[in-house]
């Protein structure tokens, strides 16, 4: 039973739409009358390649932030415990880490581009286009459909509104407010949501562990935990216990999470346009920040709102008692709004509906932009109108952005339809999209890879993904249909295939006939119009970039061995069952590393623009100043806006 009005649904949803939409046109309607700024073509897709590092972490943090984040890190605490939510975490913060590198590579070797298939592109010609056109619109419509599909399932569970209803409503405001403001709407809003979100996870945080009287403290949902341990005991877990990393079925999740997650940051035009929108001194830090910023939202809140759900199954407030939650509604996502409603009742439930709100439209915001610079840039441009002039470009844009929006309402219905959950399309996004991560990896990386080599991983991946996956499912169940698909050995053949067999026919293919590519083209890319955005990698920059590139790989290489090996190995072979201290520690940790991401994530985005507002009160001194180091089109007297990414040329 819906525990809020079907009103309260419409009202988040419709409510959030129309405020963020109507922020967004006063925004832009300030910054025409009293900033004296024009919106062109590449304002609207890459924010004028200006922003500095807090907010491109922000950033990182809302598009990152899906409804999964939030939902599917919480079933898995609830199916797997407590290495549930760490594999979750682990598994999706290490490719963003991972992306710092390439991040650095596209500053270097294509300072002007507007997205990663224009590399693609100019340095292997139409047919491999072609192919990594198709990977990257299906990355973001399993990544959208994921988000719709999340989405829609909490608002119908919690408040009755039809799922239809749902899917379509969802995305009209995020349509909204992208078309007025572009890259830079998404920007400001996903600040905006990063801030709720982190306030309504340490709120949850907060009533779990300190004030609840259902729980109130670690060692009360310690104590809870044990007994659900024996009343329900986890297959494949040490004792069966919720309370340890040796958990067979969380790791083989953490294994299928972290091929599925290379395959979202890597071949999601998303992730190049935030490297692509920070200034060439911001990509690394951003990019490290923002990583380990998102890792604390779903190891935080599936730690507190997804173990929940299990240690409160036997407490009469839980909304199923005295069933469990049906495996068919924890594939959905529902644990964490199903744990929020039994402790805090509708208060929870629109907690848990804001938040869920707020992750969705943030990151449709950064994938319905993603969208509409692929068509703007690589179908329009690049196949239809090479002459196209920046009005043009603008106008598409937003024709891609209202159209891409509709057609993913639809597509999430009829999924749903067919009965695809959440949690299915989870576990096989890294079967579908995970072939083409090598290929553009080494695209930007290596100068042997040829566009043979890249066609053939990315596509010959595919085959043997989705052939492992099925034989897999045919094999361990004896049929094939969407539950044996949906089981873990399937869904782990089919992501590792995918991943390996994918780099080893690119790197193979490459080794035979290696190429001597030197990205001279993709340098001397330009930009559109007729504005300060052309950017010039001095000395300085190139310098800076060079040692940035050094700092990444071994920074993101080093954290991706501590989250993925150090830290959950040892734990998971010594078999370790957690005592009440070490568990009280662990949350400790969570709720400590929560409360520093969230001050990271919403003062410095703030501390590195306070010119901008010191700017238009006049504030001269602050105004100098803040112009040291950035990054100011061909070394004229300019502030950027690091908010929108603009220049406000100084009087
Ligand atoms: N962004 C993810 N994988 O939650």
């Amino acid at each position: 039973m819906p525990v809020l009005t079907q009103a309260a649904g419409y009202l988040v949803v419709i409510g959030f739409g129309v405020f963020f939409s109507v922020g967004m046109i006063l925004l832009s309607l300030f910054e025409r009358k009293y900033l004296g700024q024009v919106e062109t073509s590449e304002s609207f897709s890459t924010a004028n390649r200006a922003l500095k590092s807090g907010i491109i972490a922000s950033s990182i943090v809302s598009a990152w932030t899906w409804a999964a984040t939030l939902l599917q890190s919480s079933s898995v605490a609830y199916d797997y415990g407590v290495s549930g939510p760490f594999w979750y975490a682990s598994g999706a913060t290490i490719q963003v880490l991972l992306f710092a590198i390439l991040a650095i590579e596209v500053k270097k070797k294509a300072p002007n581009c507007h997205t990663f298939l224009e590399i693609i592109y100019l340095r292997y010609g139409k047919a491999t286009h072609l192919v990594f056109l198709v990977f990257a619109l299906l990355t973001n419509m399993i990544v959208t459909a994921m988000l719709l599909l999340g989405g829609s399932s909490v608002v119908s569970s919690l408040t009755g509104m039809s799922v239809e209803a749902a899917c379509f409503l969802i995305p009209v405001g995020v349509i909204a407010y992208v078309t007025f403001g572009g890259l830079k709407a998404t920007f400001i809003t996903d600040y905006i949501h990063t801030a709720i979100l982190f306030i309504i996870i340490l709120f949850f945080g907060f009533v779990v562990y300190a004030t609840s009287p259902l729980i109130g403290s670690p060692g009360k949902m310690f104590d809870l935990l044990s007994d659900a341990s024996v009343l329900n005991p986890i297959k494949d877990n040490q004792d069966g216990s919720f309370l340890t990393m040796s958990s067979t079925q969380g790791l083989i999740f953490g294994i299928i999470n972290i091929v599925g997650n290379f395959g979202t940051v890597f071949v999601d035009q998303a992730y190049f346009q935030r490297a692509i929108a920070a200034s060439p001194k911001s990509a690394l830090p951003g990019y490290l920040i923002g990583g380990l910023c998102w890792f604390s939202i779903p190891f935080f809140l599936a730690t507190t709102l997804g173990l929940a759900c299990a240690a409160l199954e036997s407490n009469p407030a839980f909304p199923y008692y005295p069933l469990r939650i049906p495996a068919a509604d924890v594939s959905a996502g529902l644990a964490a709004p199903t744990a929020a409603t039994a402790l805090l009742g509708s208060n929870g439930a629109i907690a848990i509906l804001i938040l869920v709100f707020m992750a969705v439209t943030s990151a449709a915001s950064a994938e319905l932009i993603a969208v509409s610079s692929i068509f703007t840039y690589d179908v329009y441009r690049t196949y239809f109108k090479p002459q196209a002039s920046g009005k043009d470009l603008i106008k598409f844009s937003h024709i891609a952005v209202v159209t891409f929006g509709c057609v993913m309402g639809v597509l999430a219905i009829i999924l749903k339809a067919i009965g695809i959950s959440l949690g299915y399309l989870y576990l096989l996004m890294g079967i579908l999209v995970a072939p083409a991560v090598m290929p553009i990896a080494l695209t930007l990386t290596w100068k042997k890879q040829n566009a043979t080599a890249a066609i053939s991983g990315a596509i010959g991946g595919l085959v043997c993904g989705l052939a492992a996956w099925l034989i897999t499912a045919s094999k361990y169940y004896g049929y094939v249909n969407l539950e044996s698909t949906g089981g873990n050995y399937p869904m782990l053949a089919g992501n590792l295939a995918s991943l390996v067999c994918s780099s080893i026919i690119a790197i193979s293919i490459s080794l035979m006939k290696p190429d001597d590519y030197d990205w001279s083209e993709t340098k001397a890319m330009k930009p559109v119009d007729e504005a300060p955005t052309d950017l010039v990698i001095d000395g300085d920059d190139e310098a800076t970039l060079t040692k940035a590139s050094t700092i990444a790989y071994w920074a993101s290489v080093v954290m991706t061995i501590v989250l993925i090996f150090l830290w959950p190995i040892p734990m998971y072979a010594s078999k370790y069952v957690f005592t009440k201290g070490f568990f009280t520690g662990w949350v400790a940790l969570g709720f400590t590393w929560a409360a520093v991401a969230a001050a990271t994530a919403t003062l410095l985005p703030l501390v590195e623009t306070r010119h901008l507002f010191f700017g238009i009160v006049g504030w001269k001194g602050a105004h100098a100043k803040s112009e040291e180091g950035l990054s100011g089109g061909g070394g004229e007297t300019a502030v950027a806006d690091s908010v929108g990414g603009k220049f406000i040329a100084s009087s």
